[in-house]
């Protein structure tokens, strides 16, 4: 299995990362963070709907089914969408630090095929922080929370205030969003940064 490159590694004065005290408590389900959101929310018709729980400290479990929508090679799970799904776990975790970040770069391994029905085991932690900068780290496995390991992450995500939203996204969502009835959704999109 290949090895994080460089431009992952923590420099020397990176720090453990802090679960913060209004952080889910561990096994509870964390939720779409957006309705629309193509990872975890429940309005994309092909979306993942991937389930998030948060771990003990800065860890969390997701799982992912493998859908007839998510194919590549035929009967597998096409690796952009497996990407996807690594992606928004280690986004997830994120909530646990109470910060709103963003994905700076994704690095992953593709281990083994994963078929379509398949529910894709994953967990997640973040390993450091430094600054606006966030490390962590992703294994997703099948067959069970045990079975072997198909993929897995490393990624570097860069803490942004809100303002990263609402000035780049369409005035139409942003405003959507923003009046989301769903209250636990709009304090993780809007009301995180101090
Ligand atoms: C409402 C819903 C809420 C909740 C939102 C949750 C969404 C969850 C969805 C899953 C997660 C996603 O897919 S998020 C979507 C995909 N990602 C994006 O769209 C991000 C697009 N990129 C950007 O907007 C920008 O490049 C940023 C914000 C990442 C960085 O821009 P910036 O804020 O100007 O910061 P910048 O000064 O450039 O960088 C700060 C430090 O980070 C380093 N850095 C920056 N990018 C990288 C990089 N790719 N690889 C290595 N290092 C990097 C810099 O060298 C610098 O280090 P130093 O000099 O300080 O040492």
């Amino acid at each position: 299995m290949s090895r994080t490159s460089a431009a992952l590694e923590p420099p020397a004065d990176a720090v453990r990362p802090v679960r913060h005290p209004d952080a889910p408590a561990p096994g509870e389900l964390l939720g779409a963070h957006y309705e629309h959101c193509f990872g975890c929310g429940g309005g994309q018709p092909h979306g993942l709907r991937l389930e998030a729980r948060a771990g003990e400290g800065v860890t969390l479990t997701a799982e992912f089914t493998v859908r007839p929508a998510h194919q590549g090679a035929p009967g597998l799970a096409h690796g952009g969408v497996l990407a996807t799904a690594l992606d928004e776990t280690l986004g997830s975790l994120n909530w646990l630090l109470r910060k709103i970040a963003v994905t700076g770069r994704l690095e992953t391994d593709f281990v083994r095929p994963v078929p379509v029905d398949t529910v894709l085991h994953l967990t997640a932690e973040v390993t450091a922080v430094a600054g606006r900068k966030i490390w962590s780290t992703a294994t997703g496995r099948i067959g069970g929370p045990e079975g072997p390991v198909a993929v897995r992450a490393d990624a570097l995500f860069i803490e942004v205030k809100v303002e990263h939203f609402i000035d780049n996204g369409r005035p139409e969502e942003i405003r959507a969003a923003m009046n989301d009835p769903d209250q636990s959704r709009r304090a993780r999109a809007f009301e995180v940064n101090p």
